[in-house]
């Protein structure tokens, strides 16, 4: 049901496009509302910082994925968000989950998420973790490296078969920042084609009655804005399945593309385009299968950020305003430690100013974090209202991926709730982290 300051609003989204959820409008007082429940009111409700999550956006995006690539297995990598609403969700919404580590896991089976549709990943798995995740029973397991093999089948039940991929190092280069590209032979994921590294584990899974090799996995990088590093990696990776078969006289029948397809953070930049990515990724692997003699295999893809990015935003209060110099700095409640991105990737984000209207133009600013850092800026040369003031709320667009998952408790800050919102309602689903919290876990004295 629509409240009637969405219908009001309703009339003035017409047009919009960039970061915002598919929900969010914005009306000319200041007006704010996500899933048709006003940002103020949570902002007052539930306090600031806070993360919300727009569900209807982010079931819409699984949907999508479904239709742009039907009969692949879509499966929401977690590591971008995860808790037990955005599981249920993905589990109701038909796809599959990426989890690598423990705890994802631990978040998974709390939903009671099928562990057919859950595959395990990781450079580092311990053996905890691998015993964890064979008992849950997990779909596939992504191995990453030569040392894991015999762990991973001491682990198995006798008389059990754990389905496994192992992931491979396509050498492509691709991703918004070095930090997030790995795909390339330079960095610490995967299994080289060029050292032998992928025969050695083919022969070592094959050796090992309570592994059965289904495929080959890549994940080249991440915030990848078109479709053609993926139609190369299908390439490579149907290349390898062609040596495997001539080396090892097996067929695999499975290809994971990984994730890394990119969202719009600012107005004017746009995602990767689904519908080309399908098209894609399709013509090559129908292509390069023909061209090996290789049945098409079946495919998966793993989405995280585009799933979950564009369904957060979060909310801020402004607690001080200075100037120095020529810069505006216009200081939050939050800071690095709910949002650790611009600071680590250089990334950039929207923000405006919300709950009332602006009256006076406006002027670049710095919106800056609380925390014992220079470095903690939020967005650099953002245009805020030129009366930005202590009090007023301002809210981020396309923070609901890696921002909660990434989130620190530098300087003892509490990490923020999440708030869930759908249809005129907004319920907590993460509670704020308190300072209680923390003297709970320190046991020392
Ligand atoms: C193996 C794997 N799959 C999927 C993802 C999801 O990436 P993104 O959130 O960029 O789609 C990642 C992270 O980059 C990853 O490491
Ligand atoms: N954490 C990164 C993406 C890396 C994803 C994991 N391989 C980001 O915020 O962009």
């Amino acid at each position: 049901m629509m409240c009637a300051l969405t219908q009001e609003l309703a009339a003035t989204r017409a047009g919009t496009t960039g970061p915002w959820s598919n929900t969010t409008l914005f009306g000319p007082r200041g007006e704010a509302t996500v899933g048709s429940v006003s940002l103020t009111e949570i902002a007052d409700r539930f306090g600031t910082p806070a993360y919300v999550v727009d569900e209807a956006d982010l079931r819409s995006r699984c949907r999508a994925y479904r239709q742009a690539l039907p009969g692949a297995t879509i499966a929401y990598a977690g590591k971008a968000f995860l808790c037990r609403s955005v599981a249920s969700w993905i589990r109701e919404e038909g796809l599959s989950l990426d989890v690598c580590s423990g705890g994802e896991l631990a978040i998974a089976r709390a939903v009671g998420f099928p562990g057919e549709r859950i595959i395990f990943h990781g450079n580092a798995k311990t053996p905890h973790e691998l015993q964890d995740a064979i008992a849950y029973g997990v779909g596939r397991i992504v191995v990453d490296n030569l040392a894991e093999i015999t762990r991973l089948a001491a682990l198995v039940p006798l008389g059990h078969h754990q389905k496994v991929l192992l992931r491979v190092i396509p050498d492509i280069e691709a991703g918004a920042h070095p930090a997030i590209r790995t795909g390339g032979q330079g960095q610490k994921f995967g299994l080289s084609t060029l050292s032998g590294e992928v025969d050695s584990a083919v022969a070592r899974v094959l050796a090992q009655p309570g592994l059965r090799l289904v495929g080959l996995h890549c994940h080249i990088g991440s915030q990848i804005t078109t479709a053609q590093p993926y139609a190369r990696a299908v390439r490579m990776l149907v290349e390898q399945l062609a040596r495997i078969r001539d080396a090892h006289g097996i067929t695999l029948p499975e290809l994971d593309l990984g994730g890394g397809h990119a969202i719009s953070y600012r107005a004017g930049e746009s995602g990767l385009d689904l519908a080309k990515l399908a098209a894609a990724v399709r013509l090559a692997l129908v292509d390069w299968s023909a061209a090996f003699s290789l049945p098409v295999p079946a495919l998966t893809v793993e989405p995280g950020r585009a799933i979950s990015g564009p369904a957060g935003v979060t909310l801020y209060r402004v607690i001080a305003v200075k100037r120095h110099g020529a810069r505006t700095f216009v200081a939050v409640d939050g800071g690095m430690s709910d949002n650790p991105r611009p600071s680590l990737y250089g990334a950039r984000y929207t923000l405006r100013m919300i709950g009332r209207p602006n009256l006076a133009g406006t002027r670049p600013v710095t919106v800056v974090g609380h925390h014992c850092e220079a470095g903690d800026i939020l967005a650099e040369d953002v245009e805020l209202p030129a009366d930005v003031r202590p009090g007023d709320v301002l809210v981020a667009a396309a923070t609901g991926a890696y921002n909660h998952s990434m989130a620190s408790t530098y300087n003892l800050t509490g990490r923020p709730p999440v708030v869930a919102v759908d249809d005129g309602q907004a319920r907590l689903v993460v509670r704020r982290e308190e300072p209680e919290d923390f003297l709970r876990r320190d046991v020392g004295l």
